[in-house]
């Protein structure tokens, strides 16, 4: 039976890991899927390439309230995705190709799953065991409980966020299910492209989990692009002719919705389950996370994990994060470096939703800080009233800061053009525990940039510094 010194699993973040450091190890890597893992294959990069041409039109539609009009935009989908899928697809394969050529990795094709602790059983039969293990398995996209929508099935146009954005065709009608990330990314990129989407919404709101103004606003914006059932539930569906029939229970009785396809975005469950956690020792969370300790050790010596596998954030920039500490933690333990352990202890965690308009945020909501009791301050700052939102002649726009009474920051929630990026200074004062005054009047910020909606909303806080 092979032994390794490391083995990984999954190809995504876990493929990070072999850092100079961990150099001349004997390194197996187990993957069952795609090379690469989501972010790159079916996650981040596809998603926001898809994102700008929808914005692109959007745009194009709204400079008519600039004085500018277009011709009716021509969307060619194949040409989209395949020049996406031409630019992504060679990197996965050379990413794949590289690792398979280096001596001391081993790159098994196939699904790992514990039998015991670090011994792993491999559907080919093959057996491993090992010195020290990370599980960086990521997690997958669930379905429904109902007939004909439990799961991913392109032929019958049934579709999750891993194979709906390589359809054959684009269909003429869309319903989307969901209303968190990956719904109203994608609810935004095919109205976008010239599908009639109608999106299906359990709960009042869409991204029901953002600042309340934030949600309502982007709510209201979508209800104006495309058909919106909020409160609605899914209760059947039927498939004739290649048109899908969904029953639907919402704030007016019993209702339809036909479509060619169908888009199931309600979330996603960790694979702890898919590497059978519990034979390999592996304590788990009752929502099947595995759970670590602040230096991402499992419940099992030299069993280590990172990333949607075990984090309660399914997010890109937190697993990478992850995966800086374990293979400097594994470097640890290896006496490669005397160093200390690293802790996961950067807060607080940001994250952006890339619909229209963006929407990006960290820290809690004016209703968490209320809820906790914490005393804090806030302001909001709206983009039609700093000079560049003029020239958008935005009216939707807004950036809500909260802050402890002395000015350090808690938290920002941002709806309006570029806000994942716009909000990043805000991100670093709060982790650098920089205070509101410093960071607005210790820089110069250019004028009439956009970024003036962050010196504005840190100077309307009523903090003492
Ligand atoms: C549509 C979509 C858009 C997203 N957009 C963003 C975004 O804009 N920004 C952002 O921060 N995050 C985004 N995310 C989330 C982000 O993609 C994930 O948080 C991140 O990719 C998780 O990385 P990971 O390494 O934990 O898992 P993955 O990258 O999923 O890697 C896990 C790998 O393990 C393999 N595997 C699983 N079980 C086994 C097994 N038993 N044996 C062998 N191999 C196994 C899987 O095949 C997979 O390749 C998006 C996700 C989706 C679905
Ligand atoms: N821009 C980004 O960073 C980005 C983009 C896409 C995905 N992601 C990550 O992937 C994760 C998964 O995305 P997601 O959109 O699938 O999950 P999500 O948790 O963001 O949203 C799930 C949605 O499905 C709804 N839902 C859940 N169960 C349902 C049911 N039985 N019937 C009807 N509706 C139901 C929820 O109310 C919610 O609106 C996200 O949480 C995020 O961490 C990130």
């Amino acid at each position: 039976m092979p032994h390794h010194d490391l083995v990984i699993i999954g190809s995504g973040s876990g493929n990070s890991l072999l850092v100079p450091e961990l150099e001349g190890l004997d390194i197996a890597i187990v993957e069952k899927g795609v090379f690469g893992g989501t972010c790159l294959n079916v996650g981040c990069i596809p998603t926001k390439m898809f994102v700008l041409p929808a914005d692109r039109v959007v745009e194009a539609d709204d400079a008519r309230r600039l004085g500018v009009t277009f011709a009716p935009p021509t969307v060619d989908w194949p040409a989209i995705r395949d020049r996406i899928f031409g630019r992504i697809d060679p990197i996965s394969a050379g990413g794949e190709q590289y690792r398979a050529g280096q001596e001391h990795v081993t790159l098994h094709r196939t699904r790992a799953r514990f039998t015991g602790q670090r011994r792993l059983a491999l559907d080919t039969g093959e057996e491993l065991t090992a010195d020290r293990v990370v599980v960086a398995a990521g997690s997958r996209a669930v379905g429904l409980a109902i007939d004909g929508l439990t799961g991913a099935d392109p032929e019958r146009g049934v579709h999750t966020s891993d194979t709906v954005m390589r359809m054959d065709a684009l269909p003429a009608r869309m319903a989307v299910v969901g209303g968190g990330f990956v719904a109203c990314e994608m609810a935004h990129v095919f109205a976008g492209l010239g599908v009639q989407v109608t999106q299906v919404q359990r709960s009042g709101r869409l991204l029901m989990a953002e600042e309340y103004e934030v949600s309502e606003r982007y709510t209201e914006l979508a209800r104006r692009r495309y058909d919106l059932r909020l409160s609605t539930h899914v209760t059947g569906a039927a498939r004739t002719d290649g048109v899908w029939r969904l029953e639907v229970e919402g704030p007016d009785g019993a209702g339809h919705v036909e479509a060619e396809a169908v888009l199931l975005a309600v979330g996603r469950r960790p694979n702890s389950d898919l590497v059978d956690a519990a034979a390999g020792g592996l304590t788990t969370h009752p929502d099947g996370r595995i759970a670590v300790d602040d230096q991402q050790r499992t419940s099992v010596d030299r069993v280590w994990a990172l990333g949607d596998v075990s984090s309660e954030h399914q997010l890109k920039h937190v697993a990478n994060h992850e995966a800086r500490i374990v293979a400097h933690n594994l470097a640890v333990d290896l006496g490669r470096t005397d160093a200390l352990p690293r802790r996961n202890d950067l807060s607080p965690v940001p994250h952006a939703v890339f619909g229209h308009p963006q929407v990006a945020s960290f820290g809690p909501t004016a209703a968490a800080l209320d809820e906790a009791g914490t005393a804090y301050v806030t302001y909001t700052q709206r983009v039609g009233d700093v000079a560049y939102g003029w020239a958008l002649e935005d009216t939707s726009g807004l950036l809500t800061v909260h802050a402890t009474p002395d000015g350090h920051l808690l938290a920002a929630h941002c709806l309006g053009p570029q806000a994942s990026s716009i909000i990043q200074p805000l991100i670093q004062a709060a982790a650098l525990g920089q205070t509101a005054h410093e960071v607005a009047r210790g820089q110069y910020w250019i004028h009439p940039a956009l970024a003036e909606l962050v010196e504005n909303a840190l100077l309307g806080l009523p903090v003492t510094r």
